[in-house]
């Protein structure tokens, strides 16, 4: 009946539904089908139900008013094979053991002591960083910019989870191809399993082999030392209190790796290259940098004065949020919102990347690089005030802000602080590639290659 109608939505073929209308990069076409059909649209994605929601107040109606009934996750294909039989966090249905689970990483492993405990390492860690690129800068020689982000971040996740570096093993591009196929929405279609299994089998091998020394080095020194997150996981199986088995703790793991190395190393690339294209907002923070940091290095204390930084952080984030949409929800029940009957079992994709740029929350510049627009406002990253969500909001909100936002200003407080940077010769500011390439995170397609060269005033 019409009190029961489904929310607009555009026509789908039969058996795909909509899935020929997401192109490359569905985060865009659905902001462009948003548009028309509105801010809770229904689309079928193959024979599964969807309903994408585009604007602040649908957000806040999904996310917190009847945020119990969408808490829960899809039952995805990929998911199966990558991730231990939906023994991963990110993936797991709602209820007493997601909880428990949810409950470990947020109270054992993302604590802000633990964000802490780990900042002498990533202090290390950026400073050598720093001493590699005053070699290149003496040089004048362009550097890759993006590959030295993502490997900085694959060392700092790899101290953090294992408490050593390794050279044995790549997870870079494991992880790079987990995030690109879970992204995916039809993998059937596209017959992605065999793709999935080896990408499975590989991950899996790493860690039975690393989870093997972490036991064997307990063993022999009848030591454990809860510090780094492998440990943590393993004496938290050897009490027995939560019921976790080797499994579990192999999908926490890959849920740690995926969610904080190729999150992190997104976020810096499109900051740096709204920089590079901003040429006046560059200056800008490098003046508070030198005003409030002076002629030495960038300490975490220094956050809390660096107020244009910050501004920087939460713009880039509204225009490239590194996860567009979030990780697909399922509604556990039926439900009438805002009028329309959402059915059982619907896919629901947020889409934080419309919500960044809804005209009504943000004004017609939505499209600018505008750091000053957050002056005098009291939106934060929190995902209180549903105009920015680029964490998500409510029960599945991301647990690892505090770790991922702490990564992102240091690094990139460090190095707009030690050097200046400059396009490589016939590149201008205004005619920066900016595409982006589609997968559960959205980096750029190409990577940033910049030329640095030393801020004099920077002793170390
Ligand atoms: C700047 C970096 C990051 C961004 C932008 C980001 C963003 C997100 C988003 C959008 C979600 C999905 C929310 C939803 O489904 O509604 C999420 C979930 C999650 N994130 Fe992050 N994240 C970042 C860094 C991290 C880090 C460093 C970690 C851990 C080390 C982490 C761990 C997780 C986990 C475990 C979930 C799943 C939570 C659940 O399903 O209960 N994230 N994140």
């Amino acid at each position: 009946s019409c009190s029961r109608k489904l929310p607009p939505g555009p026509m789908g073929l039969p058996v795909i539904g909509n899935l020929h209308m997401l192109r490359d990069l569905p985060h865009r076409s659905l902001h462009r089908l948003s548009k028309k059909y509105g801010s809770i649209m229904f689309i079928r994605l193959g024979l599964v139900p969807a309903v994408v929601v585009s604007s602040p107040q649908a957000a806040e109606l999904f996310l917190k008013t009847y945020d119990e009934v969408f808490a829960s996750r899809a039952n995805a294909q990929a998911v199966e094979c990558l991730f231990y039989g939906n023994n991963s966090l990110v993936f797991l249905h709602y209820g007493p053991y997601w909880r428990n689970i949810r409950k470990i990483c947020t109270l054992e492993l993302l604590t802000n002591l633990k964000v802490e405990y780990f900042s002498p390492m990533r202090k290390e860690e950026v400073s050598n960083l720093v001493k590699s690129l005053r070699v290149t800068a003496k040089a004048q020689t362009v550097v890759d910019l993006s590959f030295m982000v993502q490997s900085l971040m694959e060392d700092m996740t790899f101290l953090m989870l294992f408490g050593s570096k390794d050279d044995r093993f790549d997870f870079k591009p494991v992880v790079q191809e987990t995030l690109r196929l879970t992204g995916t929405f039809n993998v059937a279609d596209y017959g992605l399993n065999h793709r999935f299994k080896t990408t499975s089998k590989v991950l899996g091998k790493y860690l039975e082999e690393i989870i093997e020394e972490h036991v064997r080095d307990a063993r022999e020194t009848r030591a454990t030392k809860n510090t780094v997150f492998i440990q943590v996981m393993l004496s938290l199986m050897e009490s027995q209190k939560h019921g976790l088995d080797r499994e579990n703790v192999k999908a926490i793991m890959v849920d740690m790796l995926a969610a904080a190395m190729d999150t992190s190393s997104t976020v810096i690339e499109w900051a740096f290259s709204e920089l590079m294209r901003h040429p006046r907002v560059m200056n800008r923070v490098q003046e508070e940098l030198q005003n409030v940091v002076g002629n030495r290095l960038v300490d975490e204390t220094d956050f809390s004065k660096l107020s244009y930084l910050d501004m920087v952080v939460k713009e880039t984030l509204r225009l490239h949020p590194a996860s567009p949409l979030t990780v697909p929800h399922e509604s556990t029940e039926e439900i009438m919102i805002d009028g329309y009957l959402i059915p059982k079992k619907s896919k629901i994709l947020i889409n934080i990347f419309a919500i960044g740029r809804d005209p009504n929350a943000w004004s017609e510049n939505t499209e600018a690089f505008y750091p000053e627009r957050f002056i005098g406002t009291n939106i934060d990253l929190r995902g209180r005030e549903f105009q920015l969500i680029p964490f998500g909001s409510g029960r599945r909100s991301c647990p690892g802000i505090q770790m991922g936002l702490t990564v992102v200003r240091l690094v990139l407080a460090q190095l707009l602080h030690c050097f200046n940077w400059e396009l490589p010769e016939g590149t201008f500011p205004k005619n920066l590639y900016m595409s982006e390439r589609f997968g559960q995170t959205v980096p750029r397609a190409n990577h940033l290659v910049l030329i640095p060269t030393s801020r004099n005033a920077v002793n170390e």
